[in-house]
């Protein structure tokens, strides 16, 4: 919300950050689902007054913004993917409010996997995995509505098929030039769903849990390529714009995505002394590092004919 006195400008929100919440489901076989979230809840709302005169009567305390959040999460009696978690939170905040007109709620979801033990799969055991399922989500009073989701820290390493050749050679250069290295990164990804109104949203329940799934096979699959031959990577410019044109070619809803990955350096080890070489690299030994790090990152969208 801006508001304009005095020859000044204000800008102002208020939110509650990080309410952790967890939820068990069970269905009426006796099977758990389980789900954790950090729920983070921005408001844009007009209570001017209490910036300028200490008069809070317009405020919506952010004690109440966390207590909704588990509210909300004992009032869904069945599992919901937590983009619809979120888009509820948004459409409860912008109706119930007359002051806010629109709420900004991100959710970062711990992956908390299903156990499998000898081949079968647990009813109520979990166990932590490592990327994380994202979400932000807009929702303004008028209905209009924006949905992202993403994912976090999604590591990935290749150990050959991978390459670097025809870059600038100027005086300050000494990187060879090669068609066999490792390739690692750690992919964070933002998808942007081309649904613009909260009448828009599918009904199919865990419909974003599907596509999270899928968006991530979609992503992989690209970065390996077949899993007996692999596919040749000329950098990681190029794997990215792959991964980014795969997810936008596979889900039509998806209008855009945002790719960032860092290449993450294994460099080769040399030992050698003047009279002796000591360890000879052979494609084989590597010093692994996270910094410095190469920092790519790239969005590709959808450009929307206008008919
Ligand atoms: O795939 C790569 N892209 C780069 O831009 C780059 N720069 C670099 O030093 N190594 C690499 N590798």
């Amino acid at each position: 919300m801006a508001e304009e006195m005095k020859g000044m400008r204000l800008e102002q929100r208020h939110g509650k950050a990080r309410v952790r919440v967890g939820r068990v489901w069970e269905t009426e076989d006796g099977r758990h689902s389980f789900a954790e979230w950090s729920v983070s809840i921005t408001l844009l709302s007009d209570c001017l007054p209490a910036y300028i005169h200490g008069d809070n009567s317009s405020i919506v305390a952010t004690d109440t913004m966390k207590n909704t959040v588990y509210v909300k999460a004992k009032e869904c009696s069945e599992q919901i993917s937590m983009e619809d978690f979120a888009i509820g939170l948004g459409k409860h905040f912008t109706s119930f409010y007359e002051q806010v007109t629109a709420a900004i709620i991100k959710i970062v979801e711990k992956p908390w996997e299903r156990m499998y033990i000898d081949g079968q799969s647990h009813e109520h055991g979990f166990k932590l995995g490592s990327e994380k399922h994202t979400t932000e989500v807009t929702v303004k009073k008028s209905g209009a509505l924006l949905v992202t989701s993403g994912i976090e820290g999604l590591a990935v390493l290749k150990t050959t098929k991978s390459g670097f050749e025809g870059f600038v050679r100027d005086k300050y250069t000494i990187l060879p030039e090669t068609r066999e290295r490792m390739l690692a990164t750690e992919v964070t990804a933002s998808l942007r769903y081309s649904f613009e109104s909260l009448s828009s949203i599918p009904a199919k329940p865990l419909y974003f849990n599907d596509r999270y799934l899928n968006v991530k096979k979609v992503l992989v699959d690209t970065f390996f390529g077949p899993p007996k031959e692999g596919v040749y990577s000329p950098s990681v410019q190029s794997t990215l714009y792959q991964m980014a044109e795969a997810v936008l070619a596979r889900f039509p809803d998806i209008s855009s995505i945002q790719l960032k990955m860092p290449n993450i350096h294994f460099l080769p080890i040399n030992l050698s002394t003047k009279e002796n070489l000591i360890v000879k690299f052979e494609d084989d030994v590597y010093l692994p590092t996270d910094e410095p790090h190469g920092s790519i990152e790239a969005s590709l969208s959808r450009i929307l004919s206008k008919m």
